[in-house]
Parts: C-alpha cells; sequence; structure tokens
C-alpha cells in the first residue's frame, strides 16, 4: 500500500478553517491529519511549503463529451440552442466520438482541481473507460429521453449499465438513471424509469425547472410545476439530483427539502443561456444540499469549477443587491463538501478527514495575485484561478503533478477532439 506525505501544507479543514498541517495517506484513504509520527514512514514526501491543500473540486453536472461542441453554438436560448444545433450533431456521435470527448473534459477537469464529475450522456460505458484509465472520480448516468424508438432502448441500456459499472473503476465509479428533463419524458415514462430507480436501487439525475418556458409549459401540459410533477409519478422517492432549479417556487422548494432532492447549481451555464438566477440563497436557507456544476462545455464554456464558484459567490450578491449572500465559505463548501454530499459521496469524499478517500488538490499559493494573505478561503474564492493548481490527487494516486497530468496524453486527446469536433459538425445547418 503506497504512503504519500503532503508535508508542511496549509489544510482547508472540514470545519472550514485553514491550518498548517501534514497530510498522511495510505493507499486511498487519508490516514492522519497534524503532525505525523515519526514512525510512519512514507514512499514519497511532497513538499507542500506554500501549498493550500483542499479537498478535490466536485463538478456535480456536466455533459463531459460535449467539450466536441465547444464554441459551436454560442449566444443562443436554451431550447433553440438544443433543437437546432446540439441534437442534431449530437446525432452524429458514435462511441469513440463520447470516449475522446469525455477523455478531453477529464483532463481540463484534473488540470482545475477537479477530483470528481456527475455526467450524463449517450455511451456511457466509453465515459467509463475514459474514467477507469484517468483515475478520476465519477457519478455516471446514461441519459434518457421518453420517446420510441429510443426511449425503450434508453431504460435497458440504463439497466445494463447501472449493472455492470455501479462500484466499479475500484469503487471510483458510481451510477444513477439519468431521464433527461420532464419536457422530454413524458409522465408514463418517468413512472417506469421511477419504478427502474425503486428496483436497482438507483438514484436519479434530472435537468429541472431550468426555464421560465419548461414551468409555463409544463404547468399547461400537467396542471403542476416540473417539482410538483416529480413528486407526483413517485421520481423525488428515489433520491434526486436535480440540475438548475432555476425557477423553482418557495413551494416547490419546501416539497424539495421534504424529499431531501440535492441542487446541481450552473450559474455560469444559467448565465450564458439567459436560463435566469436560481433561488440559491432560499434554497440554502431552507437546507437544501446545494452543489455546483459547470453543464457541458457547449453551454460555460468551459469545465473550470473554481470560476463556478466564484460565479456563484458574485451571481447572488449582485441579483439581491445584498454582499452578504453566498460568502467566501460557503461558495467553497458547495464545490466541495456539499458537492459531494449532493452526488451522495457525502462520507467518501468532499472533506479532508481522516478515514475519507484522499482526493486533495494542492494551490500553489506563491503568486502574487495570493499576497497579503488575509485569509486564504477568499484567496481561493475571489483571487485563484485554475492556472494555481499544482497537485492532484485522487483515491491516493497522484494524477496531475506539478502541473503535469499522469495518466492522460494531452497532445493526443487534443489531436482526437479537434479532428472529432469538427467533423460531427461538418455537414450541419
Ligand atoms: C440525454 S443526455 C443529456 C442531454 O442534455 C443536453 N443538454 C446539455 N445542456 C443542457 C441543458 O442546459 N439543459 C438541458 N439539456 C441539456 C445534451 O445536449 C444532451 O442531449
Ligand atoms: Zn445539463
Amino acid at each position: 500500500m503506497a504512503k504519500i506525505l503532503l508535508k508542511n501544507a496549509e489544510v482547508l479543514g472540514a470545519d472550514g478553517i485553514v491550518k498548517s498541517a501534514d497530510i498522511a495517506v495510505e493507499g486511498t484513504l487519508i490516514h492522519q491529519l497534524g503532525e505525523i509520527s515519526a514512525e510512519w514512514h512514507a514512499d514519497k514526501v511532497i513538499d507542500c511549503t506554500n501549498k493550500l491543500a483542499i479537498p478535490g473540486l466536485v463538478n456535480t453536472h456536466t455533459h463531459a463529451a460535449m467539450t466536441l461542441f465547444r464554441s459551436y453554438a454560442d449566444d443562443m436560448v436554451l431550447m433553440d440552442w438544443l433543437q437546432n444545433k446540439i441534437w442534431p450533431a449530437e446525432g452524429n456521435l458514435v462511441a469513440e466520438d463520447v470516449y475522446w470527448g469525455t477523455s478531453l473534459a477529464i483532463a481540463e477537469m484534473i488540470k482545475s482541481g477537479t477530483t470528481t464529475f456527475s455526467d450524463m450522456y449517450f455511451h456511457m460505458p466509453q465515459v467509463a473507460e475514459a474514467v477507469a484509465e484517468s483515475g478520476i472520480r465519477a457519478v455516471l448516468a446514461r441519459g434518457m429521453a421518453g420517446v420510441a424508438p429510443n426511449g425503450e432502448q434508453a431504460l435497458i441500456e440504463s439497466e445494463d449499465f447501472f449493472r455492470q459499472y455501479h462500484n466499479a473503476a475500484d469503487g471510483r465509479i458510481t451510477v444513477m438513471l439519468g431521464p433527461h428533463a420532464p419536457y422530454t419524458c413524458p409522465p408514463e415514462y418517468l413512472k417506469r424509469v421511477a419504478n427502474l430507480a425503486q428496483r436497482l436501487g438507483a438514484e436519479i439525475h434530472i435537468h429541472l425547472s431550468e426555464t421560465f418556458g419548461e414551468v409555463v409549459e409544463c404547468k399547461k401540459k400537467h396542471g403542476k410545476s416540473p417539482i410538483e410533477l416529480m413528486k407526483d409519478l413517485g421520481v423525488l422517492e428515489c433520491g434526486v439530483l436535480a440540475a438548475h432549479c432555476v425557477h423553482v417556487s418557495d413551494a416547490d422548494i419546501l416539497l424539495m427539502k421534504e424529499a431531501n432532492v440535492r441542487v446541481a447549481h450552473n450559474p455560469g451555464s444559467n448565465m450564458k443561456l439567459a436560463s435566469g438566477v436560481a433561488p440559491v440563497p432560499a434554497m440554502l436557507k431552507a437546507g437544501l444540499c446545494v452543489g455546483l456544476g459547470t453543464d457541458g462545455a457547449a453551454s460555460n464554456n468551459n469545465l473550470d469549477m473554481l470560476e463556478e464558484l466564484r460565479l456563484a459567490a458574485m451571481l447572488h450578491k449582485v441579483h439581491a443587491l445584498d454582499p452578504l449572500l453566498i460568502p467566501a465559505n460557503t461558495a467553497v463548501s458547495m464545490a466541495t463538501a456539499n458537492g459531494a454530499q449532493a452526488l451522495g459521496l457525502g462520507n467518501v469524499a468532499g472533506r479532508i478527514a481522516p478515514g475519507l478517500k484522499a482526493d486533495i488538490t494542492l494551490f500553489n499559493m506563491h503568486a502574487p495575485h495570493w499576497y497579503p494573505r488575509h485569509d486564504r478561503v477568499s484567496l481561493l474564492a475571489y483571487s485563484a484561478g485554475a492556472g494555481d493548481v499544482h497537485t492532484v490527487m485522487v483515491d491516493g494516486k497522484i494524477l496531475l503533478d506539478n502541473k503535469c497530468l499522469t495518466t492522460i496524453d494531452e497532445e493526443r486527446l487534443m489531436y482526437e477532439a479537434d479532428r472529432r469536433g469538427r467533423h460531427l459538425v461538418q455537414h450541419q445547418p
């Protein structure tokens, strides 16, 4: 079992306070924190002078392989973007495209300090392969739209995928079911998804109440909001990770709290697609678990969780004209511990504490924008950039060493992603 000592770090603890400490990593786990006894011999020692150690960032909602559509269709509203640009181009995707697009996303995520991501997409065995090879942690859901003939196939593939990959890659992969949204999955179909989830013991990852138009349509069609509809169909009983939740009412928030719905807040995507501002302060006040996500790289347009963290901290302040909303430590918790909890990994990752998985990101603080160091959490939230990410460890294994990826051939995947991305959109309108 490999033993790694992170020596002399400044560690963001589970209490949100930064203290000087050593971190002993044994195998996949954080063994000890603080002063490490001289009897504990490390195989490798990393000098963490001037380094801030935080729990790895958790991206709670993305479509990783959509890196292939980055910069293809910008400055559009969601439905126009999906129906006229993205879905036609996705119709051309083959399994290998998803493998390379996901690998590109993983490289970008690791380099910007993310250690876990939650994905909803197609060709999930190839996503799992990219996850397994790279060493990152992931929660994967095969996206399902309930229209014939693919709706049936999606249910079958989701069950197969769950049975084959839940807890795969030494436990780094867990699986959810991924019905896309109420506007692509009719009620009867969502009931079948909920039944399947109950039968498998799987949780559900779904887009909910992303745009005002979605809510209006849902009320017109079903006489209730998307959240109310999910409750009535039995979806909320399965354990739900709900992406976006921009247009939710106070009554919706109460229902979400009752059912312990966890929210993936995607401020960058919501701003770019002009979907609106999710009532995150009200959700937090109600006691909901809110994590952060980038959404796909085609609506963001990067997978940088540090940027998302800062957007979350800033957006709600300016929206409510209240600088007290989402302070730095809240935004950091949303990007780490709350994100892990939102993905059902609260007892596995998201905090630097003995017994938890060694998923750790080290930031180099020896740069002009990190001085003076009045408050390290403030520096992380408001001053740091992805370029400061120095070392990334997942499951006790170093995936980024002094800014170099250790498990991924970056040049090869940039070449493949470029070639495949151009091919996918070649004959599109
Ligand atoms: C069924 S797999 C996932 C599906 O979701 C699409 N998608 C990407 N971004 C969004 C978004 O913000 N809202 C709704 N759907 C989105 C993606 O293109 C895939 O088709
Ligand atoms: Zn999405």
